[in-house]
């Protein structure tokens, strides 16, 4: 946080009778102890918001009240700090600290609890108090500050020169992994991918600690990275080699980095230990159960820039950045929340290896041809809590009895689901067919000790069950039969005293009591002390009455007390465990991703494309997974796609299609002229390629009637144009840009997916720029290309070069009006149908009559092909 949030400009108030907005401008001897205790705290993390326990609830002072209470709404207002007079305050209940620390930490900021660690009621002097969590953006662990489907980051990058190392975890779920490369737009994109919520960047700043918000920038922050994170700027010491790697290597007990993949990764290694350091620092009292580092490379997946993300609307729609609408969303039947995180992994990350994608496949083909197994298996998986991350709550000590009794419920299931899986033959279900040892016996463990429905909190008892533990059971006793005395003294008292409307109550103040009605006041026996006298009622105790009380009291404190250490062993118990259980939980996520799958492709109709060495992307009858949704069944016009077939170097001898090829082309060409009108389904077509392409890399099925596809390193896209105002560039340099990224990347194992290019400028520069640049594609890289353009002139590209085809998406012209088949064939379209358009839009006759005069003349002198072949 910078100073400017943690300090807001609270010029000091003029008037001294004003409240204190400022910690730092009053003479500490002058506060009361509290407040002393408070700014002792607080200058401990000057970066971070306090929330300091008092009574019921957690109060702000000073600065950060004022931060405070404009960020939560909250009212701002103040409270006697001692001799100095009044100071800003701003509290919550006490009870509801995680619903608003939840907001602080989405708009950015750290928070720091500092809770009361003894009983109020028995302190001597100040209640002490201690810091209990610190929670950053990236450092959450509560159920409600996640968000159950996706995972929530931490990275931390290290650049060097051209170089950098990037490390990230979450520590919700334990994964912990490291890589590093030499260029800053790999970096950059990798960081899009992961949507870190923070990122730690080590700087030599002279406010170390602080946390900028998204969008907020800073001097010591590096270029190529994007505004739209929440980065701390941290010390570079944790980040140096010689530490990063001491760190490293304690952590995870191995004596050489080797087996972890990055011993020669200096960059690597940096980020990753630096990021440890963080997380000593900011969960002090909580051991992360991190999964074992480990070394990636960006190039052991398919590559899918930013731009790509979003214009394929990957995770969110491009319009309103919504998750209706997006692919994740279509293909999302997942039934556990790690199942959900994990296809959002797997989408982001597509694979490369055909192996990897038939192991996938293999799977969803079983579960596509086993109905009853499919739905058994979806029907049990619902049954299965978020294992993964219940396990790191209760690795990291944060874990209630709720979490262990959802935890056992779901390792009960393990058994069914693996009798279940029993005769499978693929390989993401076999994972499942046996259950780990002492998986049962946890979970036996678990339900014998908590109570079927335990309370919320852990500290106020009634966790746990009778005959689990001698002492327990003999304490409870004693508190039971205290209590049984207390319950007759009623009825033994009138009885003594023959006053029948005598009974025993319990105050706050006073504890238990015996009330009388003042009328029966002369009853009353002489071993009666008379405590308090109410308007119709004396209130009295008696020495015994006090004894007992004074035993109960002490007796349940205890018994809370025990049930809490009897809870925490049995959740360090489950801690001991957390590298099974999320080998579990994994295998769990990746059947489930799996079973969605299959229960789509059922549903949708999709086909399992099969896997070629090679550059062949041939789609017959495909369509877009997310438009068809949204159309009602049937209207969706299936479209077939015959890409990059014949063999690099094969010159112009043309390769016939086979007789039942869906599109007859001379050849499968590498690049695709794509032309139509406006709104006949262009850009739909352009997706509905990258789209299928991808899902086949993730190994789902695809929706097609029949797919064969070679693997693509990457997939690039450049479609629409919009201004990107945040830099300043014009829609025009936003799109050369892409283009020169395009150029500069693509190979011929990639898609690459054009849609309009030099439409924002100047019509000749325009269709110059976008000729030249399909020309480069086609023959210099080669790689797959489809490129929708409204510059007719296109098509005359494939009488020049053999890899070079055009299609259509065909329309038919009635009189007033066009109808759009939204049928993609070959050919190039021969008319443009803009001039019809601005008829149909009702432009007068005799300016549709002179557009169409100089449209003649303008095709006379432009016969590109004609003249370039003159110039050769
Ligand atoms: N194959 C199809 N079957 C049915 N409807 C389709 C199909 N393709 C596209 N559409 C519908 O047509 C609409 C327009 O499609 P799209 O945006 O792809 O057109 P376009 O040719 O790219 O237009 P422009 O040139 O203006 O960008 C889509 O919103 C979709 O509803």
């Amino acid at each position: 946080m910078t100073a400017s949030h943690s300090t807001p400009q609270t010029t000091e108030p003029s008037n001294p009778n004003e409240p204190i907005g400022d910690y730092r401008m009053v003479d500490r001897s002058k506060l009361s102890k509290m407040y002393q205790h408070y700014v002792e705290v607080k200058e401990k993390y000057p970066h971070a918001l306090l929330l300091y326990r008092v009574g019921d609830f957690f109060e702000t002072f000073f600065q950060d009240a004022v931060v405070v209470s404009r960020e939560l709404e909250l009212v701002l207002t103040s409270k006697h700090g001692g001799e100095v007079g009044r100071v800003r305050m701003t509290g919550v209940p006490h009870h509801a600290w995680e619903r608003y620390t939840t907001l602080l930490v989405e708009k950015g900021y750290a928070v720091v609890i500092c809770d009361q660690v003894e009983d109020a009621s028995e302190a001597v002097g100040l209640v002490r108090r201690e810091v209990t969590r610190i929670l950053t953006p990236g450092t959450l662990l509560e159920e409600g500050m996640l968000q159950s489907s996706r995972n929530n980051y931490l990275a931390a990058v290290v650049i060097a020169g051209d170089y950098w190392g990037l490390a990230y975890a979450d520590i919700s779920t334990g994964e912990f992994l490291t890589t590093q490369g030499s260029n800053s737009e790999h970096l950059t994109q990798e960081l899009m991918r992961l949507q870190p919520a923070e990122v730690l960047v080590p700087t030599n700043a002279p406010d170390l600690r602080s946390l900028l918000r998204p969008g907020e920038r800073s001097e010591h922050l590096p270029e190529c990275l994007p505004p739209s994170f929440c980065y701390s700027l941290r010390s570079q010491i944790p980040f140096s080699q010689g530490e990063a790697r001491a760190r490293l290597l304690q952590k995870f007990k191995v004596r050489s980095l080797e087996g972890l993949g990055c011993e020669h990764l200096a960059l690597a290694v940096r980020a990753a230990g630096g990021l440890l350091e963080y997380l000593e620092e900011t969960q002090k009292e909580n051991s992360i159960p991190l999964q074992t580092l480990r070394t990636y490379t960006l190039t052991d997946f398919l590559i899918i820039d930013h731009q790509t993300r979003r214009n394929l609307e990957i995770t969110q729609t491009v319009r309103d950045g919504t998750f209706i609408g997006s692919l994740l969303w279509a293909l999302d039947k997942t039934s556990t929340p790690m199942g959900s995180r994990a296809l959002r992994r797997w989408l982001l990350q597509p694979l490369l290896e055909i192996k990897g994608i038939r192991a996938r496949q293999d799977t969803i083909q079983e579960l596509v041809d086993n109905n009853s197994l499919r739905q058994d298996l979806r029907q049990l998986l619902r049954q299965i809590y978020d294992i993964e991350r219940l396990t790191g709550r209760a690795g990291s000590g944060t874990a209630n009895a709720r979490d262990l009794l959802a935890l056992a419920d779901s390792l009960s299931r393990l058994p069914q689901i693996a009798n279940l899986v029993a005769s499978t033959r693929s390989p993401f279900l076999k994972a499942l067919q046996k259950v780990p040892p002492g998986m049962e016996e946890l979970a036996q463990n678990i339900r014998i000790h908590i109570v079927e429905s335990p309370p919320l909190h852990i500290k106020e008892g009634g966790l746990i069950r009778s005959g689990v533990d001698a002492l327990l059971d003999e304490r409870r006793a004693i508190v039971e039969d205290d209590q049984k005395w207390i319950a007759n003294l009623e009825v033994d008292e009138r009885a003594r005293t023959g006053v029948s409307n005598l009974k025993v109550g319990f105050n706050k103040t006073f504890g238990y009591y015996i009330g009388i009605s003042r009328t029966k006041a002369d009853q009353v026996p002489s071993n009666y002390i008379r405590k308090q006298t109410l308007v119709n009622e004396e209130r009295y105790i008696t020495p015994e009455l006090k004894e007992r009380e004074a035993r109960i009291l002490t007796a349940r404190d205890d018994l809370n007390q025990l049930e809490y250490e009897i809870f925490v062993a049995l959740r360090e118990e489950v801690g001991t465990q957390a590298e099974v259980i999320r080998n579990i939980s994994r295998a769990i996520a990746a059947a489930d991703v799996l079973c969605g799958l299959a229960e789509l492709a059922i549903y949708q109709g999709y086909c399992r494309p099969s896997m070629v060495e090679g550059r062949e992307i041939t789609i017959i009858d495909g369509r877009h997974p997310v438009v068809e949704k949204s159309l009602p069944s049937g209207f969706f016009v299936p479209n077939s796609t015959q890409l990059g077939s014949r063999e690099l170097g094969v010159g112009s001898s043309e390769k016939e299609n086979s007789p039942d090829s869906p599109l007859p082309t001379p050849h499968s060409p590498d690049l695709v002229i794509l032309t139509g009108p406006n709104a006949s389904g262009k850009s739909c077509y352009l997706r509905q390629v990258g789209l299928i392409q991808l899902m086949a890399q993730i190994g789902s099925f695809v929706p097609a009637r029949e797919a064969q596809l070679g693997v693509c390193d990457r997939i690039f896209t450049r479609v629409g144009a919009v201004d990107d105002l945040a830099t300043g560039q014009s829609t025009f340099m936003v799109e050369m840009n892409e283009t020169a990224n395009i150029l500069n990347h693509a190979t011929s194992k990639s898609l690459v997916l054009l849609d309009e290019i030099g439409r924002g400028t100047a019509t000749f520069d325009g269709l110059s720029i976008a000729w030249a640049v399909a020309e480069y594609l086609a023959e210099e890289i080669r790689s797959r290309t489809i490129f929708a353009t409204h510059y007719h002139e296109l098509n005359e590209l494939a009488s020049l070069l053999p890899n070079v085809a055009n299609y259509q998406v065909t329309v038919k012209e009635l009189p007033d009006q066009i109808i759009f088949l939204h049928q993609v064939q070959p050919g190039g379209a021969d008319k443009s149908y803009g001039i019809e358009a601005g008829r149909l839009a009702g432009l007068p006759k005799v300016v549709i009559q002179r557009a169409r005069q100089v449209m003649g003349q303008i095709e006379k002198h432009s016969k590109i092909a004609l003249g370039l072949q003159n110039l050769e």
